[in-house]
């Protein structure tokens, strides 16, 4: 199934949590949304999921809207940032309910995960640690095999053994069933690591949409030595969106071909320079910083 969001909107007593997005995402595709505090990541989620109604626009699962459609509900799972159970459930009794919603459930999976992880089918979920709770929601997701995973700070709580076990099942279902996947989360080293593409969120807006290895193909950190430091042309000529200048060594951030910026940095005669791809998170703070949100010193009493 393929995602097409358009124009969405969504407030809260008359301000917005989302405003205007448009978005695409392919099947069998891992998407991050990264953003803010109360950027609108979760409200977005659930918009997606069908759990709110749009003030206006739509979210289409392969050219059907989601709102209030059961049959695309069924192969599109939420998992939320608070794993919450039935009163007094157990994973057997939650998995009954499951197997009920969504029509590709699969009991044998649902053995074979609950064994793997050494889960009790018959403890109330409540007994169940908040590590164990993550667990027993992945569970009951791979298990309800959905066409489209929708994922919000996901892994928080997981030991490093079990998250990278869940994350190696989810890639098992994008590469074997073509699952598509949208986590939300603020560890940006993570998901430099699994996601395709990425969009940015701030204040309800989209800033930014692209494919992770465009922006590493097209975005470049680059330290450059002088002897001595050139004029403002250099910055011009070379494209730089942002810089620091600390003595005679120039950090910039530079938009373009790689090859093309170096044929330009070699006309100011350098004495070293360096240029390394940009981490994820200097690409967040880069972004943010140009909406006026970067970091500032704080003092307290
Ligand atoms: N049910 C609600 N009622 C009223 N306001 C809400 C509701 N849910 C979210 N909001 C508001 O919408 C905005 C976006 O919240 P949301 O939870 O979507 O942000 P977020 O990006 O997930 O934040 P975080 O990273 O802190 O979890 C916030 O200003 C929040 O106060």
């Amino acid at each position: 199934m393929n995602l097409e969001v358009v124009q969405l909107d969504k407030s809260f007593s008359g301000k917005k949590a989302v405003e205007s997005i448009t978005l695409s995402v392919e099947s069998g595709k891992i998407h991050g949304l990264l953003g803010s505090n109360g950027a609108g990541k979760t409200t977005f989620m659930k918009l997606l999921s069908g759990i709110y109604r749009p003030d206006d626009g739509c979210v289409y699962f392969s050219g059907a809207p989601i709102y209030g459609n059961t049959e695309i509900k069924s192969q599109v799972m939420f998992i939320s940032d608070h794993p919450y159970f039935l009163n007094g459930k157990t994973l057997l009794s939650m998995a009954e309910f499951y197997r009920a919603v969504y029509p590709r459930w699969s009991s044998t999976r649902f053995s074979q995960l609950a064994h793997h992880f050494g889960l009790d089918l018959h403890q109330p979920l409540s007994q169940f640690s908040k590590g164990m709770k993550r667990q027993a929601t992945f569970v009951l997701a791979y298990s309800s095999r959905p066409k489209v995973l929708l994922l919000d700070e996901p892994f928080d709580g997981l030991d490093p053994i079990i998250r990278r076990q869940v994350k190696d099942i989810m890639m098992q279902d994008i590469t074997n069933h073509g699952m598509m996947v949208i986590i939300s989360s603020h560890n940006l080293r993570e998901m430099e690591d699994i996601c395709d593409s990425i969009s940015m969120m701030h204040e309800g807006k989209l800033l930014f949409h692209s494919n992770l290895n465009e922006v590493r193909g097209t975005h470049f950190k680059l330290q450059i030595a002088f002897d001595v430091l050139p004029t403002e042309s250099f910055f011009k000529d070379v494209d730089v969106v942002h810089h620091e200048i600390r003595g005679r060594v120039v950090t910039c951030i530079v938009k373009g071909d790689r090859y093309d910026i170096e044929r330009k940095i070699t006309k100011y005669r350098p004495l070293m320079y360096d240029i390394l791809p940009l981490s994820l998170e200097e690409i967040f703070a880069y972004e943010m910083g140009e909406r006026g949100y970067a970091i500032s010193d704080i003092t307290i009493e």
